[in-house]
């Protein structure tokens, strides 16, 4: 994934979706994805995956770790209840600057807020920035050797609570061993794994992994 590619689908978005339709900025940026040039959104077949897990958990505070061009967040915020909100990390202030731009085209900037830093800078200090206590879902969807550490802080912090989902992205490709070694092994954590395809492809394996955190 090259660095230049958010730009392009920011501009891309701009000029062919509905400002304030969140549900048709997905649907362009799909058929961008699947049409033009590949990126590395978690995708429509994925995103469906997402969906019905995020809607199952009916969250009221949610975290995502890794935004990119904000695609998923949009995905969540069009499924948010009333006074829900999404907080979103992301390092890179290049795809955060575009993901500002895209979540905002869409309408969504009150629903969704991006968090500017490295996961384990931002994380310490989440809950008093952001006024929560625990978080309700969590996707993770950002560096693969980064999950394992990530959740394990979010334990540690006592940012996750008895019931939390955890969704991860790319579990098999690009792929996060041991990440599923260690929250399939452990007892604190109810797995179910969702086989899928990597985004905007046909014929590579990828899946998706549900972790609800029972401590
Ligand atoms: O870095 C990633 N973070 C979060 N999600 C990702 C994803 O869903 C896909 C890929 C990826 C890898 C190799 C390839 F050929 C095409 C796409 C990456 Cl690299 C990431
Ligand atoms: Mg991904």
């Amino acid at each position: 994934h090259d660095e230049e590619f958010p730009p392009r689908i920011l501009d891309h978005v701009m000029k062919n979706a509905i400002k304030g339709d969140v549900t048709n900025v997905i649907d362009v940026i799909d058929k961008y994805c699947w049409s033009v040039e590949i990126a590395m959104n978690v995708g429509d077949v994925k995103g469906a995956i997402l969906d019905k897990s995020f809607l199952e958990a009916s969250p009221k505070n949610v975290l995502e770790i890794g935004c990119y061009c904000g695609y998923s967040a949009l995905r969540m915020s069009r499924l948010l209840k009333e006074d829900a909100k999404i907080f979103t990390i992301e390092a890179s202030s290049q795809y955060a600057d575009v993901a500002q731009e895209i979540i905002s085209f869409a309408g969504m900037e009150k629903k969704v807020q991006i968090l500017r830093g490295l996961s384990d800078e931002v994380l310490p200090t989440i809950a008093e920035k952001c006024g929560v206590r625990t978080f309700d879902f969590v996707f993770i969807d950002h560096a693969k050797e980064l999950y394992k550490r990530d959740l394990i802080m979010l334990e540690n912090l006592g940012l996750i609570r008895q019931g939390t989902t955890i969704m991860a992205d790319n579990v098999i490709f690009p792929g996060c061993p041991d990440y599923l070694e260690y929250v399939r092994n452990s007892p604190k954590f109810e797995c179910t794994n969702y086989p899928s395809k990597l985004e905007y492809c046909e014929n590579r394996e990828d899946a998706m992994e549900k972790s609800i955190y029972l401590p």
